[in-house]
């Protein structure tokens, strides 16, 4: 499976040039089955306004879906802000190659640090979804820094994360840490999109990654604009989990 990952830079509260955006790259992009976008990625952290942005997500969601159909491709969409009874939640669309959104998942553990628990509210879905046969788990950001989560996903069948995230650059390397521990702690790819540029509160660090699950980085952005590229394969999942077989010794009479 050929993954593409849009590390991107975003314009801030502008949705139509990030979509814009996406149409272009998509357009401009090598052969992949897969395409991997950013958290937020339609309006970054403009958070006080997307109380404004009632049908945001179905709108963009349709964009996503004709893009799937023109290019024959699979889009984990990053997140986008969904309104929903009153609350907005960081949202996750998954889309398959027909056109068909096939899942969403909405952030778990919301980032207080930049401000997500005054705006948004938290999920509480499965993070699991297939892909060519290949079972996912998609998590967002912050979601990361949760191994239990991870984990629980991974117990229930998941051979590859996927994180789109918006993750600073003074913290960077807890990004890389923490994506390269998650993949050898539970021998899975890390399919991980984060975004570059700044806006006025934060300077974002890319380093986009993907990961196999033995932890060697396959593929890693720089902290500029560009088109990541790699190549997964399940079986690599049962090849690895043979060779140290954590999930037989577990003690799970212990934990
Ligand atoms: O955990 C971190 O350091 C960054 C998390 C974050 O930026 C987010 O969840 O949006």
């Amino acid at each position: 499976m050929k993954i593409a990952i849009f590390q991107m830079d975003l314009a801030f509260g502008s949705p139509e040039e990030n979509i814009e955006k996406v149409k272009r790259w998509a357009s401009n992009m090598e052969s992949a089955d897969v395409v991997v976008l950013p958290e937020l990625w339609t309006t970054g952290y403009d958070l006080p306004n997307l109380k404004h942005m009632n049908d945001h997500f179905n709108q963009t969601v349709n964009v996503l879906k004709d893009l799937a159909v023109k290019h024959q491709v699979h889009i984990i969409g990053g997140s986008i802000a969904k309104s929903h009874q009153e609350n907005i939640y960081n949202t996750m669309p998954v889309i398959d190659q027909k056109g068909s959104l096939v899942h969403e998942y909405s952030k778990l553990h919301l980032f207080k640090l930049m401000d997500e628990h005054l705006h948004l509210k938290e999920g509480n879905d499965d993070p699991s979804f297939t892909l060519d046969d290949i079972h996912f788990a998609g998590f967002i950001c912050y979601d990361i820094r949760f191994p239990e989560w991870i984990r629980k996903s991974v117990l229930n069948g998941a051979k590859a994360v996927a994180v789109p995230a918006e993750w600073p650059a003074p913290r960077i390397d807890h990004w890389i840490t923490l994506l390269k521990a998650r993949a050898i702690e539970n021998q899975v790819y890390v399919i991980a999109c984060n975004r570059v540029g700044s806006d006025h509160a934060n300077e974002f660090g890319g380093h986009s990654l993907i990961i196999d699950p033995w932890g060697k980085i396959i593929a890693e952005g720089s902290d500029q604009e560009e088109i990541i590229y790699g190549e997964i394969q399940a079986e690599e999942v049962e090849e690895i989990r043979k060779r140290i077989p954590i999930f037989d010794d577990r003690r799970v009479d212990f934990y």
